[in-house]
């Protein structure tokens, strides 16, 4: 099937989705990577009228800004700017002040601890943007970080659809080109933007190519696929919903 007839199902696919919870449209975070600017473009065709990108930054470097606009812009979809990084500022010295109260504050934690707080802050903007609208939050997750859990769980992984989560990252790509997004976006390293520097592959401790390799039932190299099928084991708890005692 060409790229064009499978896009033109999850176009449909999302009118389906919205028609059948009784929304109106869809809203999407827009980062400035290529992930958020496939499904923008996605719910834009979907819902000309109903669609909206927000660009969350929070200490975010200019750049995502300034991709996150050219997306929008490229796409023609409806879209805001609302800056977190005060929100942020204040909730993360009040937390750390609690737990140090508590001397239950652990330092190596920090990092972690800001990075999933951003995306939760993220999270909690698009499903306040939601209620307003009476939309759904659109996820943006790709097969291979579906797979190794590489998400917030209840962060960037806290969305009502998923559109794009059968996609391998390089099929990604291909959708990305076909869809017009600007050439900055398909050129940049994917990041999650959390640390100054941050680049997932780094991250990960493997690349994306291995993980959609692997995915595909290719052979890769042992080291990476011990790594990939400790991430996914890990994860587990993040793609089900939470336990409960049978009582
Ligand atoms: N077995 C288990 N059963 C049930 N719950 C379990 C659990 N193990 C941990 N947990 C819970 O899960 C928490 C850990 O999960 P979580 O809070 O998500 O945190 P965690 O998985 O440690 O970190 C999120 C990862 O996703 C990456 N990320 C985040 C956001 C965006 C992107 C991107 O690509 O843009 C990437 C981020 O860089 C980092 O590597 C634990 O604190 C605990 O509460
Ligand atoms: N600054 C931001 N503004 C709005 N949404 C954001 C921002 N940063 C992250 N997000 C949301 O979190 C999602 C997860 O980020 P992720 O890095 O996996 O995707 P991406 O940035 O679109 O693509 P890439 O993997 O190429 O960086 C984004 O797709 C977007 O929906
Ligand atoms: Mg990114």
């Amino acid at each position: 099937m060409s790229i064009e007839r499978k896009i033109e199902k999850v176009v449909a696919w999302l009118q389906q989705k919205v028609e059948e919870s009784g929304t109106k449209g869809i809203v999407v975070g827009i980062s400035g990577g290529i992930d958020s600017a496939v499904v923008a473009n996605l719910i834009k065709k979907a819902f000309p009228e109903n669609s909206l990108g927000v660009i969350l930054p929070i200490k975010s470097s200019p750049k995502d800004v300034i991709d996150g606009r050219l997306v929008a812009e490229k796409a023609g979809i409806k879209n805001m700017t609302i800056d977190l990084t005060q929100e942020h500022s204040e909730m993360l010295s009040k937390i750390f002040d609690s737990l140090l109260q508590q001397n239950l504050f652990e330092e190596k934690n920090r990092r972690i601890t800001d990075a999933n707080l951003r995306a939760r802050l993220r999270m909690t903007t698009l499903y306040g943007i939601a209620n307003q609208l009476n939309y759904l939050v659109a996820g943006t997750d790709n097969a291979a970080e579906v797979y190794t859990g590489y998400f917030t769980k209840y962060g960037d992984g806290g969305v009502d659809i998923l559109p794009i989560a059968t996609l391998k990252k390089y099929e990604v790509y291909e959708w990305a080109k076909a869809l017009g997004v600007p050439k900055e976006v398909l050129d940049r390293e994917p990041s999650a933007g959390l640390w100054e520097g941050q680049t997932d592959e780094e991250e990960m401790g493997t690349t994306y190519s291995l993980i959609d390799a692997h995915l595909e039932g290719k052979e890769i190299p042992k080291k990476d696929l011990e790594i990939i099928e400790r991430l996914h084991r890990i994860s587990e708890h993040k793609r089900v919903m939470p336990p409960f005692p049978e009582i």
